[in-house]
């Protein structure tokens, strides 16, 4: 079985004020209106200041996330935003939880991202799970042993319903791979944690592994986005800094297609 659709978008980070954010969706919105009708799911995951403007571009079925969201609906948390608030503007289709930078620089749990990923589901949200090994993890031979440890916790009480239907998604981002000092890896590297990442899926959620999709994200660009998406078990790509203005998102997403549609399709599961 093939999952049929292509996932692409983008994480702004801490990038683009409000009305940059409004201009960049609004131009990729016309760019890639004709896609529209294609079986692609295109996401844009703003800052949460930019929220409300991004809610109020015409985005021809671009779908909005958020890039962090507090497990709790209301509490004594300074700083953090809750599921209620993010429900309330009315725009945000997906939460993305547990991206290296907040795991990293922040200090996040795999309990604390479980905590999220439920509570996203039980708000309505689609759930964006971020796994990614370190470079010494990587180094000492353990990445998939991490990857295990962040999917199986990340997806704790889960049930087989909310997978079903489609509501959770997996991108599985090295953190040596992202940002400006990011190494790419090797497609074949990527290819065996997304297949070890499938099976985990197969095993712990029996016949329904296929409705999530495996996203990969860490300095994709032009040069190596066919490659990544012709791999057997990538079924989307989550891009940073070479999607952050809408002619090479529109741009990178098209080249990404045409592979995709060559491979069949995603899967298999
Ligand atoms: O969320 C996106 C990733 O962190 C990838 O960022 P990058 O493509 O700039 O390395």
């Amino acid at each position: 079985m093939k999952l049929p659709r292509l996932f692409f978008g983008t994480n702004l980070k801490m990038y683009q004020t409000a009305s940059e954010t409004a201009a960049f969706l609004g131009e990729l919105a016309q760019l890639t209106a004709d896609l529209r009708e294609e079986p692609i799911i295109r996401f844009v995951i703003p800052s949460f200041p930019s929220l409300p403007a991004a809610g109020a571009v015409e985005r021809n079925g671009i779908r909005l996330g958020a890039q962090n969201m507090h497990w709790e609906n209301a509490g004594q948390y300074t700083g953090e935003v809750s599921p209620l608030m993010l429900r309330d503007l009315g725009c945000i289709d997906l939460v993305e939880i547990g991206h290296s930078e907040r795991r990293q620089l922040f200090g996040e749990t795999s309990q604390q991202c479980n905590q999220k990923v439920l509570s996203a589901l039980a708000n309505g949200f689609t759930a964006l799970l971020c796994v990614g090994e370190t470079a010494a993890e990587k180094y000492y031979s353990i990445s998939d042993e991490t990857l295990a440890i962040q999917l199986k916790v990340g997806l704790a009480d889960v049930s087989p319903a909310e997978i079903a239907a489609g509501r959770v998604w997996i991108a599985y981002e090295p953190v040596w791979a992202i940002g400006v000092n990011g190494k790419p890896a090797p497609p074949a590297y990527v290819q065996e944690r997304h297949q070890r990442l499938r099976l985990l899926l197969r095993e712990l959620y029996p016949g329904q592994c296929c409705s999530v999709p495996l996203l990969y994200g860490g300095s994709v660009n032009s040069e190596n986005a066919s490659a990544y998406i012709g791999l057997e078990d990538v079924d989307g790509l989550f891009v940073g800094r070479a999607a952050w203005n809408a002619p090479a998102f529109d741009a990178l997403l098209r080249q990404v297609y045409a592979v995709w549609k060559e491979k069949g399709g995603s899967g298999p599961c």
